[in-house]
């Protein structure tokens, strides 16, 4: 089983639309209304590859049942502490262009000391059956910064896989305890690299230095449609072929991590997992919902990848 955990989950509301009018009204063509966050999505696709996989975090009112009701009607096992407030919503306006599109997060509700030790405390009954641990997205108010490394130690003292896709220093903190995959967001490409983000070199180089740190799989995103892998066998771009995508709102990255952690849990070798991970992020890009069409239909994109080894 594996763990995923989104503390800070959204029901992510798509309007699909001509034109956004500033100033005006706009009507939406179409909307749609899914369970949202990283480690969520992961659990959403983990499941529909045959995976079986728990959500785990927080969860508040209204949006909160949906979400956990939406997530157990897809076959996810769900173990969420329920708070007061309200689980944000976070609008996604989408135009015909995808990289034109709008949004707008909400924070989301705080958690206070009595929830978070709650949590601590599923998290480590839940880590005993799990066989990988995901952490992704943003930590909600009243969370302390480290608690992504905190996570991450207790998975790895239990001799887990921890896949970390965050951002800020919570992010940064997690990759002291060696994670087995980086996911680097564009935020901390300057930093990790050391120099601005003006070409190639500063993506290798930000992959670079997280790999350097003993993470196995250091990943950053290059410019919108590729990826940058740093490995013990070498660094490598992907790139992926991007006539058909569709989709703005960004699971591409969610389906990226899910690809890694099948092809790690399945033993696939350096370049067959950076392909499949990829091949997962096209296919999931090709949809505006959360429903991989299944294997048959990411392998169909394997041959779509391209793959340069750097060094
Ligand atoms: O605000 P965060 O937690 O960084 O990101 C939240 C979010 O953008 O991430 C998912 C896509 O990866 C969406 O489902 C969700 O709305």
């Amino acid at each position: 089983m594996i763990v995923t955990v989104t503390l800070n989950p959204s029901v992510d509301e798509e309007y699909l639309l001509d034109e956004i009018v500033l100033g005006s009204w706009s009507r939406a063509n179409s909307t749609l209304r899914m369970p949202g966050g990283r480690g969520v999505n992961v659990a959403l696709m983990l499941t529909q590859l045959g995976y079986s996989a728990v959500a785990m975090g927080f969860l508040a009112g209204f949006n909160g049942e949906y979400i956990r009701d939406a997530l157990r009607r897809a076959n996810v096992t769900t173990n969420f502490v329920h708070i007061q407030g309200e689980t944000r919503t976070n609008v996604y306006l989408s135009l015909k262009n995808p990289d034109e599109g709008t949004s707008i997060y909400e924070k989301g509700p705080r958690v206070d000391d009595e929830a978070r030790k709650r949590f601590l405390m599923n998290y480590k009954r839940m880590i005993n059956r799990a066989s990988a641990v995901v952490i992704g997205g943003s930590l909600p108010a009243g969370m302390p910064k480290e608690t992504y490394k905190e996570l991450s130690l207790v998975a790895k003292e239990a001799g887990l896989p921890v896949y970390i896709d965050a951002y800020g220093s919570p992010f940064l903190m997690a990759l002291e305890t060696q994670p087995r995959m980086a996911k680097v967001p564009d935020t901390q490409i300057e930093h990790l690299a050391g120099r601005p983000v003006d070409s190639l070199e500063a993506y290798v180089a930000a992959a670079h230095k997280v790999h350097e740190m003993g993470i196995p799989w250091g990943v950053v995103s290059y410019q919108v449609y590729g990826d940058v892998f740093a490995t013990s066998h070498g660094t490598y771009l992907a790139k992926m072929t991007r006539d058909k995508t569709q989709a703005f709102l960004f699971t591409a990255r969610d389906a990226l991590v899910t690809g890694m952690v099948i092809a790690d849990a399945e033993g696939m070798g350096t370049e067959d997992s950076i392909r499949f991970a990829m091949a997962c992020a096209i296919e999931s890009s090709t949809h505006v919902d959360r429903n991989i069409k299944g294997r048959a239909s990411i392998e169909a994109y394997l041959d779509k990848v391209t793959l340069e080894k750097l060094d």
